[in-house]
């Protein structure tokens, strides 16, 4: 046997002293909306999105122009409102009445965006790659999944970004406004050639991977700099990882092609400039935001960059009578490097995709803000997902008081190798059910860690390894409450936390253990747990009196200490038990207590 502690969340609990336990757990609850569509989601990974139910066709606002294939596709499973060019006020007004947004780099989807919804909002798509204009933090704190399109515009892009290099190499733009404005400068537009020449491709992803094949067929020599790419991606197209220092030092041309983050920000500035070679020449089809601008103006000023080459810029579109826009050596296209008819069509139609499944609860592989399960994954843990929540909602409801619901334990013991179980789902499915019984709010997978961190509770995980064959994911998920009274003493284990233990036996999830005692229950309706001293003639005195209340009971099991001792009854009931015949089981003259859970 081994274990480890992988996760923990800790900040001050919130309390929120509301109790409602009406939102019974399904597993429709977990996959809104059935699988079966006429399109199955990409095969590739997916990612749940508790999101929820969509009786209603569902309305998807595209606040920017997508390609008809996607729209389409939209179209035949939503209500679809094309508006371009809303002003912010104008998306905050519509957005409360749409399930879905679409955008690409121009529209800004900022926590308004989110508050304005009311919750409504299930999933933003990008259709494109840089999320930079969407507030991933508001959106996870709303619960929205975020999705984008990250693959079908890597050709455009990097084709843009050799259409600059070259275009700036050779002047063509210049020299075509030249002959345009009727001049003949054939002396004053002689370029660069790009054989031979050092190219530093800053991001070695994607449009940098491209990028780097393009030019090497260019004649160039190209080298690259990505703290997190791996070297032999590199290699076989021929290219060499280098520090930042170094590509800076060495590059006569730096392609950028980093995403935007609080790392890469104004990561060309003042000093970075004067680490180049001077006469560098500059090409940016990534995000305005990674070059200080004005830093760029100085450094075309003082002779260190010889050209660049924009095709992003920090602000979109930039300021009339922007220095750098109007510098003589820069060459500036207004954000093309997705326009091509071909990456539009493709754009649309994954990110049409990635919505529609999202919103059917069978999201596609690109999530941003949540984990990505793969597809297998998910459906091995399916039932172990109902298992969680429920154990989760048991857990919860039998706390009586004490310092809160601060401290969580999940034990998951399997057979399989700890790095051969992903439990991202299983806790945040528990966080739901300990949660949601609680609270009047929403949990699901994008915001589960952010809820439980939000509200104090800290939840550790530890992995138990088994011996024997690993056939399935998971044989057993406990779930321990620490430093609480529990309105059912017994739940209480030998350790001194609420204890819930359960099983999947034949598919369907089933209560195993409470504190201490072994029980049997299937995890279906909800249950009635009493303890009494064991003796015969219980499980019929309590079976008739639910009888008569015409509750069907659905499973008994009795566990206990040794016999005729203590005993723990766990009872399904389909219904819920009226008042008077849960005072009457009360009633009885050897059952010492009893609690009823909704499951
Ligand atoms: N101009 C346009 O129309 C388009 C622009 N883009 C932009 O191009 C950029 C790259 O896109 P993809 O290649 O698809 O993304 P990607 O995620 O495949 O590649 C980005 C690479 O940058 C690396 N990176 C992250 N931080 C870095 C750092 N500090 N220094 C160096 N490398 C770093 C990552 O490891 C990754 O390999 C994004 O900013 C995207 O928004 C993408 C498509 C079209
Ligand atoms: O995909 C990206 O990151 C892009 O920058 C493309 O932006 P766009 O969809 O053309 O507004």
């Amino acid at each position: 046997m081994a274990t480890s502690a992988p996760h923990a969340l800790r900040t001050p609990f919130l309390r929120n002293p509301t109790l409602s336990l009406s939102s019974k757990p399904t597993l429709s609850s977990v996959f809104p909306v059935s699988l079966s569509s006429r399109r199955r989601a990409s095969p590739r990974l997916v990612v749940v999105l508790s999101a929820a139910r969509l009786d209603a066709k569902p309305t998807v606002l595209v606040a920017e122009k997508l390609g008809e294939a996607g729209l389409d596709l939209l179209k035949e499973f939503a209500n679809v409102d094309c508006s371009y060019n809303l002003s912010p006020e104008e998306l905050c007004t519509k957005i409360s009445l749409c399930d879905a947004l679409i955008v690409r780099s121009g529209t800004k989807v900022s926590r308004e965006v989110f508050e304005s919804s009311g919750g409504r909002l299930k999933v933003v798509g990008r259709a494109g790659v840089g999320i930079d204009n969407v507030d991933l933090g508001a959106a996870t704190e709303f619960g929205c999944l975020v999705v984008n399109a990250p693959t079908a515009n890597t050709v455009a892009a990097a084709e843009h970004g050799i259409a600059l290099l070259t275009a700036m190499a050779r002047n063509v733009a210049q020299a075509d406004a030249s002959v345009k404005a009727g001049k003949w400068q054939r002396n004053k537009y002689v370029g660069v050639s790009l054989v031979g020449k050092t190219l530093a491709v800053m991001g070695f992803g994607k449009v940098g991977s491209e990028v780097a094949r393009r030019a090497k067929g260019l004649g160039m020599h190209v080298i690259a700099h990505d703290p997190y790419a791996p070297a032999d991606r590199a290699r076989a197209i021929g290219v060499e990882l280098v520090s930042f220092d170094e590509a800076l030092a060495s590059a006569d041309f730096i392609s950028l092609h980093m995403p935007l983050t609080p790392a890469t920000s104004k990561v060309l500035n003042d000093e970075t400039f004067a680490k180049m070679k001077k006469g560098v020449r500059i090409v940016n089809v990534a995000r305005g935001g990674v070059i200080d601008e004005d830093a760029l103006v100085r450094a075309l000023d003082g002779g260190i960059v010889a050209q660049a080459a924009l095709d992003v810029f920090t602000v979109e579109p930039p300021p009339q009578g922007n220095t750098l826009v109007l510098h003589e050596r820069v060459t500036a296209t207004p954000h093309l490097g997705a326009s091509t008819m071909e990456a539009q069509e493709g754009v649309a139609v994954e990110i049409a995709e990635a919505v529609v499944g999202a919103l059917k609860g069978e999201l596609a592989a690109t999530a941003v803000n949540a984990p990505m399960v793969p597809a297998e994954v998910l459906t091995e843990l399916k039932p172990y997902v109902v298992l969680a929540e429920k154990l989760g909602r048991l857990a919860v409801q039998l706390v009586a008081g004490g310092s809160g619901v601060k401290t969580v334990k999940v034990s998951y013991a399997s057979a399989r190798a700890p790095d051969d179980l992903d439990t991202r789902l299983l806790r945040a499915m528990i966080t739901k059910g300990l949660i949601e019984p609680i609270s009047d709010v929403f949990v699901n997978l994008v915001n589960a860690d952010f809820t439980a961190k939000q509200r104090g509770l800290r939840i550790t995980e530890e992995r138990t390894v088994l011996d024997g064959s690993p056939e399935s994911p998971l044989d057993s998920i406990q779930v321990q409450i620490a430093n609480v009274e529990s309105k059912f003493a017994s739940a209480i284990s030998e350790s001194g936390e609420i204890t819930v233990e359960g099983r999947v036996k034949d598919g369907v999830p089933h209560l195993t253990k409470v504190g201490s005692f072994e029980v049997d229950v299937s995890l279906e309706g909800s249950i009635i747990l009493c303890r009494q001293v064991d003796q015969p003639g219980m499980i019929g005195q309590v079976g008739s009196i639910l009888g008569e209340e015409n509750v069907n009971v659905s499973f008994m099991s009795v566990g206990r200490i040794a016999p005729r001792k203590q005993a723990v009854m766990a009872i399904g009931v389909d219904d819920q038990p009226s008042k008077s015949s849960l005072k009457r089981i009360g009633g009885v003259p050897a059952i010492e207590e009893f609690v009823f859970l909704k499951l």
